[in-house]
């Protein structure tokens, strides 16, 4: 890619990019929310064109128009938010859209060979048959990289793919890429994860602000200098946490129990509390019931068993809107579909649980100057990369619309705060300060419930961790480094001897 820049209304999301991509590499590509890594891959995709600059492939300029251009150049994408349709069975998926063998017919018994073989090849197991909406989120990623690998492509992109991921799933996902590469394949990875640039990638371009910084081999670098060229200021990689101060009980969960739609219980016989001023962290694999015990405090599931009480009065049976007034605040799983109006502004994202309290309304009123002054500080405070308060949530890069919702989260007046995943899509600089955050709403006493597969948040920021394992806790652990075997144990299902953490 050279020279390439793209300008959006306000903002230079690619300015002059020189960048360079080889065969046989996993290439990183890091940088800042906001920085122009998605955009500059969308542009090697086809999904954007750039307004100045050229492509080629092997020396030759290449013209790409569209994502069946960058397919006919051996070009795939796998994108930052799953693109799968839930109704339709893996199949489908894969070939939708996609050139058939025997067009017009549709030839699914050839697909289905294709799929299986490629499956075997590379590791990624799929079941042809499964529907989306049945799959974990570990699967849905496998499928949406066979979708890209059946169309035969030899250029792999990967916008955060790993952001769902558990460590071993990522691991494995990593295995599977490093044996596609020996091929002379190539994989462009867009990650905030410094783990995953130093251990697995080969090289690693660095964008700020648009900007091309600079490649350089991951051999020849740290995370401290990475983290640098990055964000350009040094950055606090391990954050002081100060003794816990505890007080009342915030939320009490007792023998929570909560049905799927299988009838098989999500959520069985969960019972644990959380007081004032601590930070109490739930580990466990994605799709062990976390959702639906979050769901189910956040009054989402009235058929819930059991009893919840939030300072001591109970909210099992409250709704959301109840819930949201006494005091809770969310940062829930998915930013875009429950976080988010993305049609909306970031003002009126930000004001959505508020609009008719004060200090946004008054007599029926909306304080306008009040909701911009707010608006305003919170985008400064929180280092959100937006034009100003009516820029439109869905055109913002993923990091900062996670930043509005947290933000807003923070700021709301609650004493609970239920952080699932508070960090999701975050650069290093963004994680710093959400996590500086949280440790802040825990030393002023707020009780946080914090959700996460991220060993190293949740031992950063939780006093104590309990995993969830098919919907129940396995048991409960220090948030010490010495734990996190144990942590692991539990995770797979084994119950560990009371103490022995
Ligand atoms: N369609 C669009 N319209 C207007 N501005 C856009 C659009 N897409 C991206 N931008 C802006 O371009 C800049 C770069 O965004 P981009 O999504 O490429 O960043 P990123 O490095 O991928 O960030 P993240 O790590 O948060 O995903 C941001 O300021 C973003 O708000």
């Amino acid at each position: 890619m050279e020279h390439i820049t793209k300008r959006f209304p306000g903002v230079t999301a690619s300015a002059d990019v020189s960048i360079g991509f080889a065969r046989g590499e996993i290439h990183a590509l890091l940088g800042e929310n906001g920085a122009g890594k998605s955009t500059l891959m969308n542009m090697l995709y086809g999904l954007l064109k750039p307004d100045e600059g050229q492509i080629t492939i092997d020396g030759q300029p290449v013209r790409i128009n569209g994502p069946q251009d960058a397919i006919a150049h051996g070009i795939g994408m796998v994108h930052q938010h799953f693109m799968l349709i839930p109704k339709f069975t893996v199949l489908e998926n894969v070939i939708l859209g996609g050139k058939l063998d025997r067009e017009p017919l549709l030839d699914t018994r050839a697909a289905r060979k294709r799929i299986l073989d490629l499956s075997a090849k590379t590791g990624l197991k799929v079941d042809p048959d499964a529907r989306i909406h049945d799959l974990s989120v570990g699967d849905q990623q496998r499928v949406e990289i066979i979708k890209v690998l059946y169309k035969g492509v030899d250029v792999l992109i990967m916008d955060e793919p790993t952001a769902v991921l558990t460590p071993q799933e990522t691991d494995e996902l990593f295995q599977v890429l490093r044996n596609w590469i020996k091929e002379g394949n190539t994989v462009i990875f867009i990650t905030h994860k410094m783990r995953e640039v130093l251990e697995f990638c080969d090289r690693v371009s660095v964008l700020r602000d648009g900007h091309f910084i600079e490649t350089v081999p991951v051999s020849q670098i740290d995370e401290e200098r990475l983290a640098h060229m990055m964000v350009g200021r040094e950055v606090e990689l391990r954050l002081q946490k100060a003794p816990p101060k505890t007080g009342e009980t915030v939320l009490e969960v007792k023998d929570l129990t909560v049905q799927a739609e299988s009838g098989v219980p999500a959520v069985s016989n969960v019972s644990f509390t959380v007081r004032a001023g601590e930070t109490v962290g739930i580990a466990g694999v994605d799709g062990n019931g976390q959702l639906e015990l979050i769901e189910a405090i956040m009054g989402l599931t009235p058929s819930a068993s059991g009893e919840i009480c939030l300072n001591g009065k109970e909210i099992t049976h409250c709704t959301p809107k109840e819930i949201l007034e006494r005091g809770v605040s969310n940062i829930p799983f998915s930013r875009q579909t429950e976080g988010l109006v993305l049609n909306f502004s970031v003002r009126d994202n930000f004001i959505l649980k508020e609009r008719w309290h004060a200090p946004y309304a008054k007599h029926g009123l909306l304080q306008n100057k009040v909701i911009d002054q707010t608006v305003r500080r919170m985008i400064q405070e929180y280092s959100i990369k937006a034009n100003g308060p009516e820029t439109r949530a869905g055109n913002m890069s993923g990091g900062n619309q996670q930043k509005i919702v947290a933000s807003r989260e923070m700021e709301r007046p609650h004493d609970l705060l239920v952080a699932c995943h508070p960090t999701h899509g975050l650069d290093i600089g963004a994680i710093e300060f959400i996590h500086r955050r949280i440790l802040r709403e825990r030393e002023e006493g707020k009780a946080v419930l914090l959700v996460s597969t991220e060993m190293d948040e949740l031992l950063a920021l939780s006093d104590r961790i309990l995993v969830l394992f098919k919907g129940q806790i396995m048991g409960e652990a220090p948030a010490t480094p010495e734990a996190v075997q144990q942590i692991g144990l539990m995770m797979l299902g084994k119950k560990v001897q009371a103490g022995a953490c």
